[in-house]
């Protein structure tokens, strides 16, 4: 029977460990801190759940254009009750996948993990586990490096869990921030900001660019801007924080250009740094790259033989459903499955702000920096009839696809539920289906999911219809 032993039980550990335990191998799962990882217990399922209690206010403020009044005490924020639902959420949810994996037979070592081979080269390898003091040592046919990431720390701005925070300290406020800063303007920096914004905060965003969200699609990131611009939320743009200061009774954020910005909370959204430095790495040879991620290929492997990485922790694209793949490809391609390398064309992807940014495929740079070929459309949501009873006047949708073929290759959605409207573009992008395909298929009227079947329409040429 193949041992195979999981550094870290995170979406790439333990989706890895169920597939593993599937094929009959014999698993064991090693977590330091709780089953479900970061993502469950501090990063991704806490912040949306959050994001969910700032949605249910927001779904408010355009009450009165619908013609519902609510007095103002209607949507006041019970913040312990808020922090108390994030939290009990993702307990929850760690003790459902921990239940999961032990019925599917797999072993769970709490403590921390790392290798200790005595020589490097050999075909089966070993780790030693710290519990506390007491150390295992476990010998494994098969290691998958899945230790993920953690918040990156700035020289000057360490978090104190008071005044300045990162983003897995905020559900231990008493009560909301009078006015945020949030220092950096990534996915993770817009969420919150938008969230709290939601919160009736008064936030600014610091942002090292002259755009927020400068990874996503541009036209997209002016969307936010002006619901920002629109709800009072500052973005100070080419603004990069130096060093943070608790003052006692608020922050001073100081920028490199000598700007200050002052606020009573910063909460610092700088992005993270992988967890590969203390794992024995050296023992058995693997070598860092960039950043200080594992190098792997596209089926997970590293240049080790019998050692495979997946999730945060090889920078290949930092999120839960990408570790999660990744993990499962490597126990396929371990355990002598067929197994297809792993697809980042393919991989949508949303942003949690108010409206949400989702994308799939071929970014709108990549066709407009002349990379690739594509025809393009975007429709704003404001011509789509659902959206007008809505009273939604921003977001939209775009559609691209090949010039000659009109294979959908991608797509961005701009909405309040965009998470759930990218799937069909998702399936387009995923299936090679045409704008045609799109064009003809029947959406409910009316609806949201509307726009992406008129522009499929709007992308058909005349030689398509023949
Ligand atoms: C604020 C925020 C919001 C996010 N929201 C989303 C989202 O909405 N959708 C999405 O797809 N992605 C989201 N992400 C990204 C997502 O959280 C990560 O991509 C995902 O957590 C990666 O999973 P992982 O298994 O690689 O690592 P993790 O979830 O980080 O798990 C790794 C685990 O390994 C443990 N570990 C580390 N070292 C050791 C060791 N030596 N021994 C034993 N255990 C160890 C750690 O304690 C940790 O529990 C978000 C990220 C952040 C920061
Ligand atoms: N909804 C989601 O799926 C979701 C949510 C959050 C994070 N994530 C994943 O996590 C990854 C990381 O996102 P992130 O936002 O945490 O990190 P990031 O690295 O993408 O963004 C951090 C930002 O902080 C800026 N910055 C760095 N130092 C600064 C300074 N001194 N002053 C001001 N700004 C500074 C950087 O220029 C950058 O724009 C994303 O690529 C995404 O894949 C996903």
């Amino acid at each position: 029977m193949t041992r195979i032993v999981i550094m870290g039980g995170g979406p790439a550990g333990y989706e890895a460990a169920l597939v593993a335990a599937q094929h009959g191998a014999e698993v064991t799962v090693v977590e330091s801190d709780g089953v479900g990882g970061a993502c469950v217990l501090y990063d991704c399922v806490p912040s949306k759940t959050f994001i969910a209690s700032a949605g249910g206010r927001s779904a408010f403020r355009n009450a009165g254009e619908l013609g519902i009044h609510t007095d103002d005490n209607a949507a006041e924020v019970d913040l312990p009750v808020v922090h108390g639902r994030v939290k009990g959420l993702a307990l929850a949810q760690s003790a459902d996948i921990r239940a999961r994996l032990q019925r599917e037979g797999v072993r769970i070592v709490n403590g921390t993990a790392k290798f200790c081979d005595d020589t490097r080269g050999l075909a089966q390898h070993r780790v030693v586990v710290d519990s506390n003091g007491e150390t295992e040592t476990l010998s494994a046919d098969v290691v998958l490096i899945a230790t993920g990431a953690t918040p990156r720390v700035l020289p000057g701005a360490e978090p104190d869990g008071k005044r300045v925070l990162d983003w897995r300290q905020i559900y231990d406020l008493p009560e909301l921030p009078e006015h945020l800063a949030v220092i950096g303007s990534g996915v993770t920096g817009v969420e919150f900001a938008s969230a709290y914004t939601e919160l009736g905060v008064k936030v600014t965003m610091v942002s090292s660019r002259d755009r927020v969200l400068p990874h996503e699609d541009a036209d997209a990131a002016a969307v936010l801007e002006d619901v920002f611009a629109e709800r009072g939320t500052t973005v100070v743009k080419h603004a990069r924080a130096d060093k943070v200061e608790n003052v006692g009774d608020g922050v001073k954020i100081h920028l490199e250009d000598g700007r200050v910005i002052e606020a009573s909370h910063a909460l610092m959204a700088v992005g993270s740094v992988p967890n590969t430095t203390d794992i024995g790495l050296d023992k058995i040879g693997i070598e860092l790259g960039r950043g200080g991620y594992i190098p792997v290929d596209r089926v997970s492997r590293t240049n080790v033989s019998g050692v495979y990485a997946a999730g945060d922790c090889t920078g290949l694209m930092l999120l839960a459903s990408v570790a999660a793949m990744q993990g499962r490809i490597a126990m396929w391609h371990a355990l002598g499955e067929g197994v297809s390398p792993i697809k980042l064309k393919t991989v949508a992807a949303n942003v949690f702000t108010n409206p949400e940014i989702a994308n799939v495929g071929i970014s709108q740079h990549a066709i407009d920096s002349g990379k690739v070929p594509a025809r393009t459309i975007m429709l704003p949501l404001a011509t789509n009839p659902r959206a007008k009873m809505e009273g939604l006047r921003r977001g939209f949708v775009k559609l691209f696809c090949r010039p000659a073929t009109g294979v959908v290759i991608g797509g961005v959605v701009v909405a309040p539920n965009a998470s759930e409207l990218i799937l069909p573009i998702a399936l387009s992008v995923q299936n090679q289906l045409t704008v045609e395909d799109l064009a003809t298929t029947f959406s409910v009227y009316p609806s949201l999911s509307g726009s992406i079947t008129e522009s499929g329409r709007q992308l058909m040429r005349h030689d398509d219809l023949d």
